[in-house]
C-alpha cells in the first residue's frame, strides 16, 4: 500500500517545458440554484460574461465581469470559458483529456479548482452520481489507456487540513509526513497507493476518502470543504514501481472572507489556514507564468507538495469557479456607513494634517482631503444570508460525516499551539521541513503586480489584456479572480466576527478594539444636533469620557481612509508601516477596502501588532 518514493524528475530545460510549465486558466461559471434566493423578489443579475469581440483570439476569451452594486466592471483574459450550460464533460474533453495522455508519457498533470466557497469546485471536480466529476472522467479515461498500455493505475487520495496533510485512503486519521531529500525531491511518507482496475473499484475507494475528508458548516456554505483534497492517479508500466506520471486532481478548498462566513474558532483558523494556503499557491501560479527565476513552493504545504506537479514539464490547468449571477443579499461590501461626527472628524483630520505635514508628508494629506472616504456606503438590503445547498446523500457528494463538533473534536489536537516553527525532524535520510509559520502572510511577495484595469481602460487601448505569446494575462486573472471571487462574486454574509469589546461598542466597529472595557459604557455617540450637547450625562468625567472616545473613533476612521486611500511612498511615512506592511496594505484593500482595524491582521498582524502600529500613528500627533 505504500507509496514507493520513485518518480521521475520534471525536466525544466526545454522552451517546451518553459511553456509547460505554465498554468492553464480557465473559467467555469456555476448556474443560480432556484434553492438559493429565500426572497423570489431579488433577481439574480448577471455578473460574469463573455466578449465575444474577443472570443477565439488565440483561443482566448476576455471575460467581462460587473457588479451593479458596486460599478465593478472588469475584463480578464483566460485561456477558455464555461458558461452555466457547458456540462463538466465538455471541460474534461477539451482541457483535461490531452493532460491524461500526458502522464503516459511521462508527463505530470494537474488540475485543481479554485474559487470561492460554494462556487461549485467540488461539483466540478467530484460531481455527482448522476453528473460525474472530472476525477471520475479521468479515472476511466486512465483506465482505458491502461488497458490498451499495458499500464497500470493506482490512486492515493489525501487532504491537505490546516497544514497537515492526512491520508483519506486509511480507515484511521493517519498522518503523512511530508519530506525532503537530498535531490530537493519532496516525499510523502506512509501514503496509501491503492490499486484500480475497474471503475466500480474506483467509486468504491474513492467514496470511502470522501467520507473521510472534511467537510463542515459553515455561514457561506452548509457542506463546505475545510480541506483540499488531492486525487493522485499514479501509472506506472506494470514491471517496475518507477512511475510514469501521475495526474493531481485537485478540489481546493474556497476562499473565504470571514466577515461573511460568521467564521469563529476552529472554523476560524480553518479558515485562515485556507486563504494562506490559496495565496501561497497563486503566487506559485503568477511566478510560473511569468517565468520568474524563484517559484516560492515553499511558501506552504500544498504548494510544497505540488512542486513536481506545478512547473517542469507538468501540466497544470485551474478552473475558476465563478458564480455568474449576483443577487441582492449575495452582494459583498455592503456595510453600514458610519454614523459621522462631522466637527470631530475636521478636527482630526487637521490633527493629522499638521501632524502630517510636520513630518513632510504633504502629500498624504492632500490625499486624504481629497479622498474622503473610500468606503462603500450602501446598506446591506438583508441581513441574512439565503443560500441553501442541496442535501443529496449520494456517495460523491460532500457527506456530513465529520462536521462541526465531530470534526472539531477529531482535531482538537491540531489547534493548541498552531503548526511548529522552523524545526525539522529527520527519517531515513529525508527532512521534514516544519518550515510554516503561524502568520503566512508575513512572507506575502513584495511585487504582486495589480492585475486589475477596468473594462473601459482596456477597451480604449483596443489590445489583448495579456500578451497572447505567453500567459501572463491569464496568471494576473488568477490574481484578479483570488480577489474578485472573494470580493464580488461570492455570497455575503453580514456575520462580522465578534470581538471582545464589540458588545460595548457595537455601534461603531471601527474603533472597537482599541476602547478599553473601562471607557463608558454609555453610547459614544451622542452627540445633539450642534454636536456639543450631551444627553443623560452631566458630569466632566463622563463629558470627558465620551467625548475622548468620539476622537478616538473619529481618529481610527481617519487612519483607515488613510490606509485605504494613500500610495504607497505614503503609507512608508506612517510610523510601523515599513516596505513589507505597505505593500501587504495595498494588496488587502484591492480586494477589500479596510473597514475596521481588525482587518490589519489579514497582512499577518496580530491584534497587538495592529494596536502597536495604530497607537504609533496615534501617539505621532503628539510629537
Ligand atoms: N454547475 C453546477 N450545476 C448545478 N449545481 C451546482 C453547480 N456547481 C455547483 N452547484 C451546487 O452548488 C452548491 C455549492 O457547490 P460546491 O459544494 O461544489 O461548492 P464549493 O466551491 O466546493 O464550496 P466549498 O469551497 O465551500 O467547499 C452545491 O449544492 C452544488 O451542488
Amino acid at each position: 500500500m505504500e507509496t514507493p518514493s520513485v518518480t521521475k524528475s520534471p525536466k525544466t530545460s526545454s522552451k517546451q517545458s518553459d511553456d509547460a510549465s505554465k498554468v492553464r486558466v480557465v473559467v467555469r461559471v456555476r448556474p443560480f440554484l432556484s434553492s438559493e434566493v429565500l426572497d423570489k423578489s431579488k433577481n439574480p443579475i448577471c455578473c460574469a460574461s463573455v466578449l465575444d469581440s474577443e472570443h477565439g483570439f488565440n483561443d482566448e476569451v476576455a471575460v467581462y465581469l460587473k457588479d451593479q452594486f458596486t460599478s465593478r466592471k472588469e475584463c480578464y483574459k483566460l485561456d477558455s470559458f464555461f458558461r452555466e450550460e457547458n456540462s463538466v464533460n465538455e471541460i474534461f474533453h477539451k482541457e483535461v483529456s490531452p493532460l491524461i495522455s500526458g502522464i503516459f508519457h511521462g508527463c505530470n498533470g494537474t488540475v485543481f479548482a479554485y474559487g470561492a466557497t460554494g462556487s461549485g469546485k467540488t461539483h466540478t471536480m467530484q460531481g455527482t452520481d448522476e453528473l460525474p466529476g472530472i476525477m471520475t472522467l479521468s479515472m476511466s479515461m486512465v483506465l482505458d489507456m491502461c488497458e490498451m498500455s499495458g499500464s497500470i493505475a493506482e490512486i492515493s487520495y489525501y487532504e491537505v487540513y490546516m497544514d497537515r496533510c492526512y491520508d483519506l485512503l486509511q480507515p484511521k486519521d493517519q498522518e503523512i509526513l511530508v519530506l525532503d531529500d537530498k535531490e530537493g525531491q519532496v516525499h510523502l511518507k506512509g501514503l496509501s497507493r491503492v490499486s484500480v482496475s475497474t471503475m466500480s473499484e474506483f467509486h468504491q475507494v474513492l467514496s470511502s476518502g470522501i467520507q473521510r475528508r472534511k467537510v463542515a458548516h459553515t455561514g457561506l456554505n452548509d457542506v463546505s470543504s475545510r480541506s483540499h483534497g488531492v486525487l493522485v492517479i499514479v501509472v506506472t508500466d506494470g514491471s517496475s514501481p518507477v512511475v510514469n506520471g501521475k495526474l493531481n486532481l485537485i478540489d481546493l478548498a474556497g476562499n473565504e472572507d470571514n466577515r461573511r462566513t460568521g467564521n469563529e474558532g476552529i472554523r476560524l483558523q480553518e479558515s485562515v489556514k485556507i486563504n494562506q494556503s490559496l495565496f501561497a499557491l497563486s503566487n506559485v501560479i503568477y511566478a510560473l507564468n511569468n517565468n520568474k527565476s524563484r517559484v516560492p513552493y515553499r511558501e506552504s504545504k500544498l504548494t510544497r507538495i505540488l512542486q513536481d506537479s506545478l512547473g517542469g514539464n507538468s501540466h497544470s490547468l485551474m478552473v475558476a469557479c465563478l458564480f455568474s449571477f449576483s443577487v441582492p443579499d449575495y452582494q459583498l461590501y455592503f456595510f453600514d456607513p458610519k454614523e459621522e461626527t462631522p466637527k470631530e472628524k475636521i478636527d482630526m483630520e487637521s490633527k493629522l494634517r499638521t501632524w502630517l505635514e510636520s513630518k513632510g508628508k504633504t502629500k498624504s494629506t492632500q490625499r486624504m482631503g481629497a479622498f474622503g472616504s473610500p468606503l462603500p456606503s450602501k446598506t446591506p438590503l438583508s441581513t441574512n444570508r439565503s443560500v441553501k445547498k442541496q442535501s443529496s446523500c449520494q456517495s460523491y457528494t460532500k457527506t456530513k460525516g465529520c462536521t462541526d463538533q465531530g470534526l472539531a473534536d477529531g482535531r482538537r489536537n491540531l489547534f493548541k499551539s498552531g503548526a511548529p516553527v522552523e524545526s525539522s525532524i529527520e527519517m531515513n535520510g529525508l527532512v521534514e521541513d516544519k518550515y510554516f509559520k503561524e502568520d503566512m502572510a508575513t512572507t506575502w511577495k513584495a511585487s504582486l503586480p495589480e492585475p486589475k484595469a477596468s473594462f473601459e481602460d482596456e477597451l480604449k487601448k483596443e489590445k489583448p489584456i495579456c500578451s497572447p505569446s505567453n500567459n501572463s494575462g491569464a496568471s494576473s486573472a488568477i490574481r484578479a479572480l483570488h480577489n474578485s471571487l472573494r470580493k464580488v462574486l461570492s455570497p455575503i454574509s453580514n456575520n462580522s466576527i465578534m470581538r471582545p469589546f464589540e458588545h460595548i461598542m457595537s455601534k461603531d466597529p471601527i474603533c472597537m478594539v482599541f476602547f478599553d472595557p473601562k471607557t463608558p459604557k454609555a453610547s459614544h455617540v451622542l452627540t445633539s444636533e450642534d454636536g456639543e450637547g450631551f444627553q443623560g450625562t452631566d458630569t466632566p468625567l463622563d463629558k470627558y469620557n465620551i467625548r475622548s472616545s468620539s476622537l478616538k473613533s473619529s481618529l481610527v476612521h481617519e487612519y483607515l481612509d488613510f490606509l485605504n486611500s494613500a500610495s504607497k511612498e505614503e503609507l512608508l511615512k506612517l510610523k510601523g508601516i515599513g516596505q513589507k506592511r505597505a505593500e501587504h496594505i495595498l494588496h488587502l484593500r484591492e480586494t477589500t477596502p479596510l473597514k475596521s482595524l481588525y482587518d490589519l491582521e489579514k497582512i499577518g498582524l496580530s491584534s497587538k501588532q495592529v494596536n502597536d502600529l495604530f497607537r504609533r500613528a496615534a501617539r505621532g500627533i503628539f510629537d
